[in-house]
């Protein structure tokens, strides 16, 4: 079987790269909202030939007056004068309305499609990739406004060439040497703008590491699960240090980037302010000359403010538009970023498992320079046995369960179901086969229905089989005398119904850590029929009764299942078919649990440790016992 070699992501810039960029942003905005772009491209081309207009009839309205012309010549202009006068004040609400609406459009769109390539990503390395993380920052915020940039600022710079366009044509007709003048004059504006958006969009980039540090300070200093400790050890003017500090050099970053335009931009108006100075004074020579009417006179100031005015804009729109391209490098460069695990051209089905799963000489480190976690882990798991896995801490049981969940694929060896490398088949169809309950386990703020469901969304509205799970799980009694039962929200941070302000605060409740463990396991339970279930340490918040009355009930529903149980404690191991133990990322012992305490290796050591553990506390009170 081929599989498609996986490669790094394309993060770097292609020639000619920016132009089929700016090509799938319009597309964008295209396809999100046609009938309002055309309507905003017309209003635009419309908005750019009035101030032409508005020029031309000022001129006329002028030199009839001078002239004094008959009033119903004048009327009628007058009147012309007031309807373009009216469009030019109405226009832009206009405008700003349907750009409001074309941007919220783009923005659904841009995020469902951000959102749904993101899914693509059936492991977990991309999501530990810190420069990943500023591209989808970045990426979620191009999304939503650069393809919108890209279409106003284009139109812009269109409607900026309409104004430009009539006014230089008044210009040429009045003064040529002028019109040549402001348009020279109007190139290093255009130039200027263009490299420093692109700073702007380098500068961005350069700061979002900085600014992803914030946001994590940030969140702490607002998250209610690290309050308590902030509080106790009296660390949050620490964090605050570190937070303003961020954003102190973000800032001067940024300030840097501000005082380059303001220098820039500043010479280019006075360098446009200098021209037109000039232009006013010919102009007003020549009227006095007599070489201009005052109308002239009028439509040249006009002309020069409105070619000065209009240059300048098309340069900015021609900058926001490129700096939009540049910034929509990031949201194409997730939308195209390679799948991070290798996929079989032809994936093998993933068939219910008939005889084993299988590790082979598994070789597993999380990138490159990173040191082994696992080296040359060799273990069999036969069909309908229970199979155990204790090692101390770090020696890596997780990353194990994380690689037979097929989050990472091996860095040498293989794993294998029933003979076939689970890296010939669709992730998503061997996931569909297991269940798992991880070590890590997630807390859903919804309802304590919702979070059992989760785990099998085909039976959402399952109600038996949720309480089933439940049950198993030892959350049934727990989760019906909760206020509103499996509908009580288990969370204090959404009221019910949402939006809904009058709705009863009260009735969200959190449960402790220990209940909210059950919460996870029934998750995982609910998934009935799987082939392969996965417990990574399902009792490690549970007391002593619950743990027992846990570890019987799995027992039951362990029988006759395939799974692989990790736990430290051993107590709760010592039924399965087999244990193996790990240590520094080697399989050092395995079989059951009398022959391992018979071998008086490292499982039995640390069963017998743990053991005398209870036993001297046990031995006193039996001594007591006995005395009574
Ligand atoms: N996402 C990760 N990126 C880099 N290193 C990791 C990652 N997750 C775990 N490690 C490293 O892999 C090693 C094994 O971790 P793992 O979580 O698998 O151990 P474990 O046996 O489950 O430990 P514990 O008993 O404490 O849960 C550790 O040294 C840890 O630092």
């Amino acid at each position: 079987m081929t599989r498609v070699k996986k490669s790094p992501p394309r993060w770097r810039e292609k020639s000619g790269a920016g132009v089929l960029r700016a090509w799938s942003a319009l597309s964008l905005g295209l396809e999100a909202a046609p009938a309002k772009l055309a309507c905003f491209t017309l209003l635009s081309l419309v908005g750019g030939a009035l101030p032409v207009l508005v020029g031309w009839l000022t001129k006329l309205v002028i030199d009839r007056l001078s002239e004094r012309a008959t009033e119903s010549g004048l009327l009628a202009l007058g009147l012309a004068l007031a309807v373009a006068g009216i469009l030019q004040a109405v226009l832009p609400h206009a405008v700003g309305y349907l750009q409001a609406e074309i941007g919220r459009d783009i923005g659904v769109l841009a995020q469902g499609r951000l959102f749904a390539s993101l899914s693509r990503f059936t492991g977990l390395q991309r999501f530990e990739d810190p420069v990943f993380h500023d591209r989808l920052r970045l990426a979620k915020q191009s999304g939503r406004t650069a393809p919108f940039d890209v279409v106003s600022g284009t139109l812009g710079c269109l409607r900026a060439c309409v104004t430009t366009g009539g006014f230089l044509g008044s210009l040429l007709a009045l003064a040529p040497l002028m019109a040549a003048a402001v348009l020279i004059s109007s190139v290093p504006v255009l130039v200027a703008e263009l490299v420093l958006s692109r700073r702007r969009a380098r500068l961005l980039w350069q700061i979002s590491p900085r600014e992803r540090r914030e946001f994590f300070y940030d969140q702490l200093l607002s998250n209610v699960d690290a309050a308590k400790e902030i509080r106790l050890f009296g660390i949050g003017g620490f964090l605050m240090d570190r937070l303003q500090r961020e954003r102190r050099e973000a800032n001067a970053a940024t300030r840097r980037m501000d005082r380059r335009e303001l220098t820039t931009q500043s010479a280019l108006s006075l360098l446009a302010a200098l021209v037109s100075g000039a232009g006013l004074l010919w102009a007003v020579i020549s009227a006095v000359n007599g070489r201009l009417t005052l109308g002239d006179v009028a439509i040249f100031i006009a002309a020069v403010a409105g070619v000065q005015v209009s240059t300048a804009q098309f340069a900015g729109d021609f900058a926001r538009a490129h700096h939009a391209v540049t910034l929509f490098t990031h949201y194409q460069a997730v939308i195209d970023a390679e799948p991070d695990l290798a996929q079989a051209s032809r994936p093998h089905a993933c068939d219910p498992l008939e005889h084993s799963i299988e590790l082979r000489d598994v070789w597993f480190r999380y990138a490159d320079d990173q040191p082994w976690v696992l080296e040359g882990v060799s273990l069999r798991i036969p069909m309908g046995s229970s199979a155990a896995l204790v090692g101390l801490n770090g020696s890596g049981k997780s990353t194990l369960v994380k690689l037979l969940c097929r989050f990472y694929d091996p860095t040498r060896g293989a794993i294998m179901w029933d003979g076939v490398d689970i890296r010939d088949m669709d992730a998503a169809q061997l996931r569909h086969r297991l269940t798992a309950v991880f070590q890590d386990f997630m807390h859903y703020d919804l309802s304590a229905h919702e979070n059992i469901a989760l785990g099998d969304l085909e039976h959402l509205g399952d109600t038996g089989r949720v309480t089933d799970a439940a049950r198993r799980a030892g959350a049934h009694e727990t989760i019906a005398a909760l206020p509103k039962g499996y509908d009580t929200l288990v969370t204090r941070m959404f009221f019910p119904d949402n939006d809904n302000e009058d709705a009863d605060s009260s009735s969200g409740v959190l449960l402790s850590g220990g209940q909210f463990q059950r919460l996870a396991l029934a998750r995982g339970l609910i998934r009935e029929g799987r082939d392969f279930l996965i417990l990574d340490e399902p009792a490690s918040g549970l007391d002593a009764q619950s743990e027992h009355a846990m570890n019987r009930s799995l027992q039951e529903f362990h029988h006759g299942r395939t799974s692989l149980l990790i736990s430290h404690r051993l107590g709760s191991v010592r039924e399965a078919n087999r244990i193996f133990v790990l240590s520094e990322g080697r399989i050092v012992e395995e079989g059951d649990h009398a022959s391992l305490m018979a071998s008086h290796g490292v499982y039995a050591q640390l069963f017998t440790l743990q053991a005398a553990g209870y036993a001297d506390e046990l031995r006193p009170a039996a001594v007591t016992l006995d005395a009574s």
